[in-house]
Order: C-alpha cells, then sequence, then structure tokens
C-alpha cells in the first residue's frame, strides 16, 4: 500500500486487553517514525463512504455559478464551498506558494445539544450551522452519516492511542467527547493550464488537530508524505480503507513523541492533467475547544507552552487564507 504501514484494527475492536496493547504499541512505533498509516478493519460500512464520495462527487461536477451559490455569506466562515485561489495550507507552516490548486466543502456537526458549552458566544465560534446547496439530494444526511462513523472511529483510536503512549486508556475521552472536529471535501479539478511555480494541488503542510482521517479515490496526482531523509513518498489512497496522520495538536501533546508530518499533494502529470481531477475526503478530529493541550509524555521538559485546542485551530485558519481571498 503506497509505502505508508498499514494497522489491521479488526482485532483490537472488542479484543482482549493484550490484542489492544499490541495495536497501541504498534501505532506508537509508526507514529514515532512517520505519523502516517493506512488501517483497514475499521468498521466503517462501505455505503457509508460511498454515499457521500458519490453526493461530493456530483456537487464538484455542478456549473461554477450554482456552487458559488453555497459560499458563506460572512467571508472567511469555515462553512459551505471555498472556490479555487482561496487557500494555501503552505502559509500555515510560514512557506510562501501561490494557491493550492482545489476547491473544497467545509462542513461541521450537524446539530448539538441546547447547553452554554454550544450556546456560549465561544461556543457559537465552533459549533455554525452548516450550509447546504439545493443540489444534489441527500448531500447533507450522506454527511452526517459519515461524521457519525467518524466518531465512533476516533473514539476507538484515541484509546489505543492512550494504549500505545502509555498512559490510562481512557485519558483522552473527556477531552474529545464534545469535539470541534470540521470536514472538507477536497476537490482537485483536471488541469487545463500549466499549474505557477511552485504551485500544487495542496502544498506542503502539517495538519492541526489529533488525527486526520482521510479517505480518497484511487487515481494519480496524489498525496505525498515526507520521510526523515527527506524524500517523499506516494500514499496511496484506496476507497475502502483510510489514511491516518497525525496532527499539530497530538505532537504537541505528545511533547514530540508523535510526528505531525509534512505532507502535500502534487500536481497529476502534464500527460494526463487535463483528464486528472481527485476527490479526497478528510475528518479533521480536533478536540473540545476549550481542552488545554499540555505535554502528556514525561521524562523531560515540556517542549512548547500549553494551549488551548480552539484557539490554536482559529490561527492556522488564519495563517492560511490567501490575503486577498
Ligand atoms: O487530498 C489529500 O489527499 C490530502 C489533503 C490534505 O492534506 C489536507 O486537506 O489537509
Ligand atoms: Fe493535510
Amino acid at each position: 500500500m503506497g509505502g505508508i504501514p498499514v494497522i489491521d484494527l479488526s482485532t483490537a475492536f472488542g479484543g482482549s486487553a493484550a490484542e489492544r496493547l499490541r495495536v497501541g504499541r504498534e501505532i506508537d512505533r509508526i507514529c514515532r517514525e512517520i505519523g502516517f498509516f493506512t488501517i483497514a478493519g475499521h468498521g466503517v460500512p462501505a455505503p457509508v463512504m460511498d454515499a457521500l464520495r458519490d453526493t461530493a462527487n456530483a456537487f464538484f461536477a455542478l456549473p461554477l455559478a450554482e456552487k458559488q451559490r453555497a459560499i458563506h455569506p460572512v467571508k472567511g466562515t469555515p462553512r459551505g464551498y471555498i472556490a479555487l485561489g482561496v487557500e494555501a495550507l503552505s502559509l500555515g507552516n510560514a512557506l510562501a506558494t501561490p494557491p493550492d490548486l482545489k476547491e473544497y466543502y467545509h462542513f461541521g456537526r450537524q446539530s448539538w445539544p441546547d447547553e452554554p458549552y454550544y450556546a456560549s458566544a465561544e461556543g457559537q465560534r465552533y459549533f455554525l450551522p452548516n450550509l447546504w446547496p439545493e443540489r444534489p439530494q441527500g448531500f447533507a444526511d450522506a454527511a452526517a452519516a459519515y461524521y457519525a462513523a467518524m466518531e465512533h472511529l476516533t473514539v476507538e483510536m484515541m484509546r489505543l492511542a492512550a494504549l500505545g503512549l502509555g498512559i490510562p486508556e481512557h485519558f483522552f475521552d473527556d477531552k474529545i467527547d464534545r469535539h470541534i472536529t470540521a470536514m472538507r471535501l477536497n476537490h482537485y479539478p483536471e488541469q487545463t493550464a500549466p499549474p505557477a511555480p511552485g504551485q500544487l494541488r495542496a502544498g506542503a503542510h502539517t495538519d492541526y488537530g489529533l488525527l486526520t482521517i482521510l479517505n480518497g479515490e484511487n487515481v494519480p496526482g496524489g498525496l505525498q508524505v515526507q520521510t526523515r531523509d527527506g524524500r517523499w513518498l506516494d500514499v496511496e489512497t484506496d476507497p475502502l480503507r483510510f489514511v491516518v496522520n497525525i496532527g499539530d495538536l497530538l505532537m504537541r501533546w505528545t511533547n514530540d513523541r508523535w510526528v505531525s508530518n509534512v505532507h502535500r499533494v502534487v500536481n497529476p502529470p502534464d500527460s494526463s492533467a487535463a483528464r486528472s481531477r481527485r476527490l479526497s475526503i478528510a475528518f479533521f478530529h480536533h478536540p473540545n475547544y476549550d481542552a488545554l493541550i499540555e505535554c502528556i509524555a514525561p521524562p523531560g521538559a515540556a517542549k512548547y507552552p500549553p494551549v488551548l485546542s480552539g484557539a490554536y485551530r482559529d490561527e492556522k485558519y488564519r495563517q492560511t487564507r490567501v490575503a486577498a481571498a
């Protein structure tokens, strides 16, 4: 599978303590080395994944004018359709490149309880109503079903992560039980004109949260991750599996024991660029906005000051927005 390790989760889910610890330690080994792996045996039903990929593809195939009707009226709001030219992910890692050659759809949780955590002024910064277009039919339902499946999976995975880190299995539970995860449907269109120098489908960057869980199609012009010796390794996306990678907050939380690794999405080869479009679905698992991310991995001094989950992401969204857009 494209050079990154594969972990089969099926024996860990509901398995013995010894088996869960074994899988946790496998995750630990990989996350110290490259921070990227593919999961099989994840238990998410294929129809849930297919339904969101199909609706997303149908949306991106609509005429631009129709897609633009799903742009959020308040500029910079991380919901709805975001057109080409608005974001350059590399800016979040202080690398200046032209805008990414992608359009995307941003959404979050569909509904939440009527409680102060969500309804307060601060809560409303993270719990924003989704914006759904008139077409395609079933978009919101497919998105909600997928989001729910990812929530279940990430709770399980963070427990295995805790086992791998040698901390109590349920350490993360109350820091992710009101998480602020946003999802993105990324669409990288056919390239009918050559990209500008340095322009990629997604510039080199790290992700911001705990785990990113990515599902995609099996097409060229795709994801690459950097190895410790500086090479770019192709990461294949398989529609039946997920690619998982560690984000910045989990790297900070583990005091750099786990690596939030640099990755990018490259342009398709010239020979097929005019025909090569690509879709990916990303669940950017992000803790409760009030979770304090403080070194959990003694011994040794903490390398980073504590940071609040929500404030950290706000800053990254601000940095990666192309100034003129
Ligand atoms: O589309 C992909 O394969 C990865 C996209 C990505 O890295 C991101 O949106 O953060
Ligand atoms: Fe990313």
